[in-house]
């Protein structure tokens, strides 16, 4: 028994200090704060084997073994009763998963991704899937829109990129409508938040949503997330145009700039990720600049604003915003912006990437009911640049008098020259007139009437829209990004999951 208990607190750093307390006279002892991190209990010829979660640098979880042996038989069967009774008490995990894969995501590594890194964890943690490697765009949606028995699932995972996670956000958040009787159609409808977790396997090629809610685009640290069932509520934006649904968006919906590097970059999936570069080169030396109208409702009662200097961390709880507010009852406070724009973005999240590690609204919250709203003004190509290099450092990329950024609720945009109904057949109008102008003058320095929206990587049909942020609609297998500890800490009792 004394060697038994010498092995187990040799091994107490590396979960928790508070792993066991342990009362030699009466032999009881208690486990605890442990638990949280296996994900594996065997007992094979006396030997107690458990696998764990363990932290690693920069965000990373990885899973470890720790052998324990103990020669008295009845100890060994209470300690494994413990753990096991402590398992079993933990009822956020999953069981059972319905599983997508995007074999063509990213650098079309989806299958490989998920066979070699994740489902060994997943058979490891007892966890039983049903797997759909999707045969077209738009399978999984349709799939969960219509035949998948949710009921089965305590979550449902998608291997691929942000198009890939968004198919998924689309196809739950539409069945969770249906079920409930809710009209999409209507702006003001307020939606009812999806049951089912969403986790995200990054196999894509920006991967912005995993990145902004575990703080690291890796594969085996999303598993283990999925595993120990965390659960992070997420804001959703829903787009409409003319009292007609088109989208949902959780991360970038982005007029100007990223919707004109979006429409560029879908010609060139060829090039996989490096398209994004490519197209944004491409459209930086464009310079296009868009004119329109923006109204937007600013989120008065709220903590906090887009310029503060706090970020959104693992643990920061927001109360459910229960006001989906409708329009008319508050219409006195909207504000308007009429002008010449590069950009006009709102980050639900604040969309940090690889590119971009901070991303483009570094104090957006995940889950606060708000989104920030960019409005970059036309300026020259070497303020734009400026501001674009501002991304890739810790500088405010706001701090520029040609950007401003709203927290808001919802917004509304307007292109100049939008006449209700007909946008499209003007937007076409435009695009041949200008390029009719444009053939006639080759030096000019105009631009198109109109840009497109970049919905989460989708272009949408319309420039006109309206969009209101949904406070927690959907949940994601995740927890934030954890304050980092320095890596010494790593086997300190505070480092315990
Ligand atoms: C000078 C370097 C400046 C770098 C500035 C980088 C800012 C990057 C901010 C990225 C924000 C991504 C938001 C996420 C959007 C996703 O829902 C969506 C779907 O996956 N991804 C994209 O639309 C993909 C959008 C990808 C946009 C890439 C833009 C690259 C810009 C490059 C500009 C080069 C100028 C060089 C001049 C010498
Ligand atoms: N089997 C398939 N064949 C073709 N397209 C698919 C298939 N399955 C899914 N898709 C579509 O592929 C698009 C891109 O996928 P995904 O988001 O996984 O990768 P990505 O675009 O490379 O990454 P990111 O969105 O992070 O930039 C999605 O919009 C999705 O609808
Ligand atoms: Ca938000």
């Amino acid at each position: 028994v004394g060697h038994c208990w010498r092995t187990i607190f040799r091994s107490c750093h590396r979960f928790s200090s508070n792993f066991v307390n342990c009362n030699l006279a009466t032999q009881t002892f208690t486990v605890f704060l442990i638990s949280n991190s296996i994900i594996h209990l065997a007992l094979c010829f006396g030997v107690l084997y458990l696998s764990y979660v363990e932290r690693a640098r920069q965000h990373r979880w990885r899973c470890s073994d720790v052998t324990f042996h103990c020669s008295d038989g009845v100890l060994r069967q209470q300690w494994i009763q413990t753990i096991r009774e402590q398992l079993t008490a933990l009822t956020s995990r999953p069981k059972h998963l319905l599983v997508y894969i995007n074999p063509y995501g990213g650098k079309q590594q989806g299958e490989c991704i998920y066979e070699q890194k994740v489902a060994p964890l997943f058979a490891c943690a007892s966890i039983s899937t049903d797997v759909i490697v999707t045969e077209h765009a738009n399978h999984a949606r349709d799939h969960l829109k219509t035949e998948a028995e949710l009921k089965k699932y305590d979550g449902v995972v998608c291997v691929g990129g942000d198009g890939m996670f968004s198919e998924i956000v689309h196809g739950l958040v539409s069945r969770t409508q249906r079920d409930n009787g809710v009209d999409q159609n209507s702006p003001e409808e307020k939606l009812v938040p999806c049951s089912l977790r969403i986790g995200i396997i990054p196999a894509g090629s920006t991967d912005c949503i995993c990145y902004a809610t575990v703080g690291i685009n890796d594969p085996v640290t999303s598993a283990l997330h999925v595993i120990v069932g965390d659960s992070q509520p997420m804001d959703v934006c829903s787009v409409h145009h003319n009292n007609t649904f088109l989208r949902y968006s959780i991360s970038l919906l982005g007029y100007g700039f990223y919707g004109d590097v979006l429409a560029d970059s879908e010609r060139k999936r060829w090039m996989g990720p490096a398209r994004y570069d490519f197209s944004g080169f491409k459209t930086f030396l464009t310079h296009h600049h868009y004119e329109g109208a923006v109204s937007f409702l600013p989120a008065t009662d709220i903590l906090g604003t887009p310029r503060d200097k706090t970020r959104c961390r693992a643990g920061y709880v927001t109360l459910p915003n229960l006001c989906f507010c409708s329009i008319p009852e508050y219409e006195v406070g909207w504000g308007v912006v009429r002008g010449k724009f590069l950009a006009i973005n709102a980050a639900s999240m604040s969309c940090a990437c690889p590119r971009s590690p901070m991303g483009l609204s570094p104090a957006a919250h995940l889950a606060d009911g708000t989104t920030d709203l960019i409005l970059v003004r036309k300026c020259s190509r070497f303020n734009f640049l400026r501001h674009l290099l501002r991304h890739t450092s810790k500088d405010d990329q706001f701090d520029m008098t040609f950007v401003e950024v709203h927290r808001v609720r919802r917004f509304r945009f307007t292109p100049r020259h939008c006449q209700n109904d007909s946008e499209l057949d003007l937007r076409e109008n435009g695009k041949q007139l200008f390029s009719q102008i444009c053939r006639d003058h080759p030096a000019c320095s105009c631009s198109p009437a109109y840009s497109s929206w970049n919905c989460d990587g989708e272009i949408l049909p319309h420039a006109a829209i309206e969009v209101g942020v949904h406070c927690q609609l959907i949940k994601l297998f995740a927890r934030g990004i954890e304050e980092q500890p320095l890596f010494e800490d790593l086997a300190n009792p505070q480092c315990a999951l």
